[in-house]
């Protein structure tokens, strides 16, 4: 498993210690008086699970990339709280002299024993962070293995077998380019012998930590911008503001000076998403009411978190479907406007891929790469998906960095991206050497 690396901002940024602050008085009083009151009903609440203790946050950093948050649970509230057994009924149509108590008592039924209270259950080991990734990637690996095992019914590699292998590999969306790659290795090692599942997982995680090895790159915050600006782009519902809320967790608890400025003008929700996850890492989300124009409030937000201090400023945007046009121009003019404070901002652009969604993330990352000049990835939602496997064709045809992957929607289920963990997980080879 390779090292964890926490820490990178750090290094990066010095030992500066300047832990976020409150500035939720900063807002312009207008904007947040125009903000809307967040709706109950809003699909914002439902990955906040259990408010953060800021206090950990800050104070033991390592645990919070390590630790998740409880996860959403599945035991609705009546279930999780035992009620209290309900008090014996008060009859009401007898007159206190018809009823003598102490004869009541005497002839009444022996009471019923108290219930046994049911057994607390065995709260679930807490998974590290390499166990999350592979129950995560288990649909993917799943399918992949046993369609591998299927093919593989005679042990032989010949023709025939590997032909249907690289179709298995393809269906995986690993890509045309690593499954010939795999089958061609096979080709060459293996040709005519006997070969186990177990030796084709092995080939199948070394070829794909091959690919993935050269992207999976921190992310790298440049200190001697202030701010390191970081624009978040991607289709609609990809985790956006959900990656955003991880990263900032992890910045401010490596002690740096965040501000949030929420671009998705369009959704009063959206807004109110991105509030709720910046007031969980305790910073500033610059916000302007529903409606008002985006490159406006980007401008303004580097201006803003400039005059601050900041060290990073994340501009969420509205989510857009690639093949959109007008919102793709929209992305354009966000980034020239905010090139007219910074020539060099953005200094990062993230693209942020939803896993689920296949081989059309190769068309999101050709387009948004082409137009909004993304500088490096984050997969999102590999927890669950058959599909984790578009992650290797992206990486072998763009080879832009990937950051970070999410495996789950708490606040602790963004990692930096491991080449070898997730080519481990994706082959299901934890238990191959
Ligand atoms: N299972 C899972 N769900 C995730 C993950 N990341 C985000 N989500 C969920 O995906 C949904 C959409 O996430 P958002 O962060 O709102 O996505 P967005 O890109 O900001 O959406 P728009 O504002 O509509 O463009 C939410 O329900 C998140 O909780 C992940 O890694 N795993």
């Amino acid at each position: 498993m390779a090292e964890k690396k926490p820490g990178f901002f750090g290094r990066l940024f010095g030992k500066k210690d300047d832990p976020a602050t409150d500035k939720a008085e900063e807002v312009a009083p207008e904007v947040v008086e125009d903000a809307p009151a967040i709706d109950a009903e809003a699909p914002i609440d439902e990955p906040i699970d259990a408010p953060v203790d800021q206090k950990s946050i800050v104070t033991e950093p390592e645990e919070l990339t390590i630790v998740p948050e409880p996860e959403v649970s599945d035991v609705p509230p009546s279930q999780a709280a035992p009620a209290s057994p309900a008090p014996p009924p008060v009859p009401t149509d007898v007159g206190v002299e018809e009823a003598p108590i102490v004869n009541a008592a005497a002839d009444a039924e022996p009471p019923e024993p108290e219930p046994e209270p049911e057994p607390e259950p065995e709260p679930e080991p807490k998974k590290n962070w390499f166990q999350r990734l592979t129950s995560g990637l288990k649909k993917s690996s799943d399918q992949l293995t046993d369609n591998i095992a299927a093919v593989f019914t005679k042990k032989k590699l010949d023709d025939e077998t590997l032909e249907q292998l690289e179709d298995v590999l393809i269906q995986a969306d690993l890509g045309i380019d690593t499954a010939v790659e795999i089958t061609e290795r096979l080709a060459k090692d293996r040709f005519d012998k006997e070969i186990s599942v177990d030796e084709i997982r092995q080939v199948l995680r070394d070829e794909v930590a091959k690919v993935l090895e050269p992207v999976a790159q921190p992310l790298m915050l440049d200190g001697g911008h202030s701010p390191h600006v970081i624009l978040m782009v991607g289709v609609n519902g990809s985790g956006k503001t959900t990656t955003i809320g991880k990263l900032t967790a992890k910045l401010t608890a490596e002690g740096k000076k965040v501000v949030l400025a929420a671009g998705d003008t369009f959704r009063a929700a959206a807004v109110e998403q991105l509030q709720v996850w910046g007031e969980r890492s305790n910073v500033e989300v610059i916000t302007r009411p529903t409606g008002a124009d985006a490159s406006g409030l980007a401008f303004d937000a580097v201006t803003e978190a400039k005059a601050q201090g900041a060290d990073v400023l994340i501009i969420d945007t509205a989510g857009r479907l690639q093949n959109r046009d007008e919102l793709m121009a929209e992305l354009e003019k966000i980034i020239r406007v905010i090139k007219k404070i910074d020539e060099t901002a953005p200094h990062t652009t993230l693209l942020t891929l939803d896993a689920t969604t296949g081989q059309n993330a190769l068309n999101q990352v050709e387009i948004f790469g082409k137009r909004a000049n993304v500088s490096g990835l984050v997969m999102t939602k590999l927890d669950g998906t058959a599909r984790g496997g578009i992650l290797v064709a992206i990486a072998k045809k763009y080879k832009l960095p990937v950051h970070f992957i999410g495996v789950g929607e708490s606040i602790g289920d963004l990692e930096p991206f491991a080449a070898q963990d997730f080519a481990e997980a994706i082959a299901g080879a934890s238990d191959v050497t």
